[in-house]
């Protein structure tokens, strides 16, 4: 480790998007969770002690909110909330190592973890609210609003499929390897449709971000390009056991597209087993739970939800992908787990032998089977850095801390919505400021945190 250590984002870093996200995202966020479960409640199936427990949670987030908005000091979990939720005992931990810590004065990284575990907290309280996502209403929507990108890859996968076997017989690596790439910038991009960012998207946004024009013109956002390390490491092992794991990020479209490369994965050989890792409890507004890897296939066969002609090709194609993820899920070659570490404050320098109390060193030892980790989305990225702020010249390799030395091959599909971003040449941050400045003016360095730029980073050792 050639670089001193950089401190992390805290959310009173002036102009910094973190510093925005805290003090303007967050409370509309949980405004969004207050009006959610209102409409839960205002159904005629919200009656007795079902009604009453989601009156106590609604009124405890209206209490939460204007705790963020009067900067109050981040509170520890009772023992009570510590035992009824499986509250990891880390959060308190950092609490009692950072006193005080108020809301507009603390580390970005923790207090957004912690933001969305006092939610759950929330509802696990309330017997018969406990495994409520209050997040799944959104998610469904946004979901159903990407149906022309759901029906586009479709049809690619439906004309692709029949290629699958020629290509991996006839050898044509050429083909397989443009093949690789596309599908690696679909899961990519598939994240942009992320749901806190777009709070009022319309149609015709989701529609464009999703559509496969908005991908060719999105090469030349990929700043950092390291698909052809991976490249190297799956062809070398096509056709014999080939294990690639995907710690996700967003349900809905972006799963749909991560499902995408993981069945061409299989398809070709390239892999022989896929592991998704979800969360265990509802996360950053949209990540994937275990729950949603099974909503989405329902959806997908589910002509009320996309409402199209049940005997039209498009409807056709919907079903023949379903239909070969239920498959691959049943056979076992794709198989999805869930940690309570992916939903820890702890950074990914953790999944590391040195952390034996949260299960960062039982994951580490475990996805040293992995060929290939692929971590998707800014969140994850965040981990992997630690949201330090680094020189956006500091190497991936020290940014990642232990990550590039412990064993395990990574691969970050990240479209960046975030301050932090590390591996750039000289001047780069300065110039897209520059460009981003004349739009936004007073927030050049924003052109970080937009999602109309990615980056997709390797380590191996
Ligand atoms: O779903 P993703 O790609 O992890 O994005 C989540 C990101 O969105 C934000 O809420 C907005 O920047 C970040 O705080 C967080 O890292
Ligand atoms: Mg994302
Ligand atoms: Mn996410």
């Amino acid at each position: 480790m050639t670089t001193s250590i950089a401190r992390r984002y805290k959310t009173n870093d002036k102009g910094t998007f973190g510093e925005y996200t805290a003090s303007t995202r967050w409370p509309i966020i949980i405004q969004n969770s207050i009006d959610d479960i209102t409409a839960e409640l205002a159904k005629n199936s919200s009656q007795g002690d079902y009604k009453k427990q989601g009156e106590i949670i609604k009124q405890e987030l209206i209490k939460y909110r204007q705790e963020l908005l009067d900067h109050i000091p981040l509170r520890k979990f009772t023992q009570e909330e510590c035992k009824i939720a499986n509250v990891p005992l880390s959060f308190n931990e950092y609490l009692d190592s950072h006193k005080g810590v108020t809301w507009n004065n603390v580390e970005w990284l923790f207090s957004e973890i912690y933001l969305y575990r006092r939610i759950n907290v929330m509802f696990q309280l309330q017997p018969l609210w406990k495994h409520f996502d209050i997040f799944n209403s959104l998610k469904q929507s946004t979901f159903k609003a990407s149906l022309y990108g759901v029906i586009e890859l479709a049809l690619r996968y439906q004309s692709l499929i029949t290629k699958f076997d020629s290509i991996a017989n006839d050898n044509d690596k050429e083909i397989l390897e443009i093949l690789f790439k596309e599908f690696v910038e679909i899961s990519l991009w598939g994240n942009a449709t992320d749901l806190s960012l777009l709070t009022n998207a319309t149609l015709d946004d989701i529609k464009s971000i999703q559509g496969a024009k908005a991908r060719e013109e999105s090469e030349s956002k990929i700043l950092i390009n390291d698909t052809k390390k991976a490249w190297d490491t799956l062809i070398k092992l096509q056709g014999s056991n080939s294990r690639v794991d995907f710690i996700l990020d967003n349900s809905g479209f972006e799963l749909y597209a991560d499902l995408m490369l993981a069945s061409f994965l299989l398809h070709t050989k390239l892999a022989n087993k896929i592991i998704f890792h979800a969360k265990d409890t509802p996360y950053m507004v949209s990540d994937v739970m275990l729950k949603d890897f099974d909503i989405l296939l329902e959806d997908l066969k589910d002509r009320s939800f996309f409402n199209i002609d049940p005997n039209s090709n498009d409807s056709r194609a919907l079903d023949l992908f379903a239909d070969n993820i239920k498959k691959f899920n049943v056979e076992g070659a794709i198989e999805v787990r869930t940690d309570s570490f992916w939903t820890n404050n702890l950074d990914y320098w953790n999944l590391d032998p040195s952390e034996t109390k949260y299960h960062g060193a039982e994951l580490h030892k475990d996805l040293l089977n992995s060929n290939l980790v692929i971590f998707k989305g800014d969140l994850n990225y965040r981990k992997l850095t630690g949201d330090r702020k680094w020189a956006h010249t500091t190497s991936w390799d020290d940014a990642i801390g232990p990550l590039s030395s412990n064993g395990i091959t990574l691969l970050s599909l990240r479209t960046i919505k975030a301050d932090v971003l590390v591996g750039l040449p000289e001047g780069l941050n300065e110039e897209l400021s520059e460009l981003w400045e004349k739009d936004h003016p007073g927030h050049g360095s924003w052109w970080r945190s937009s999602g109309k730029w990615a980056v997709i980073c390797y380590a191996s050792s």
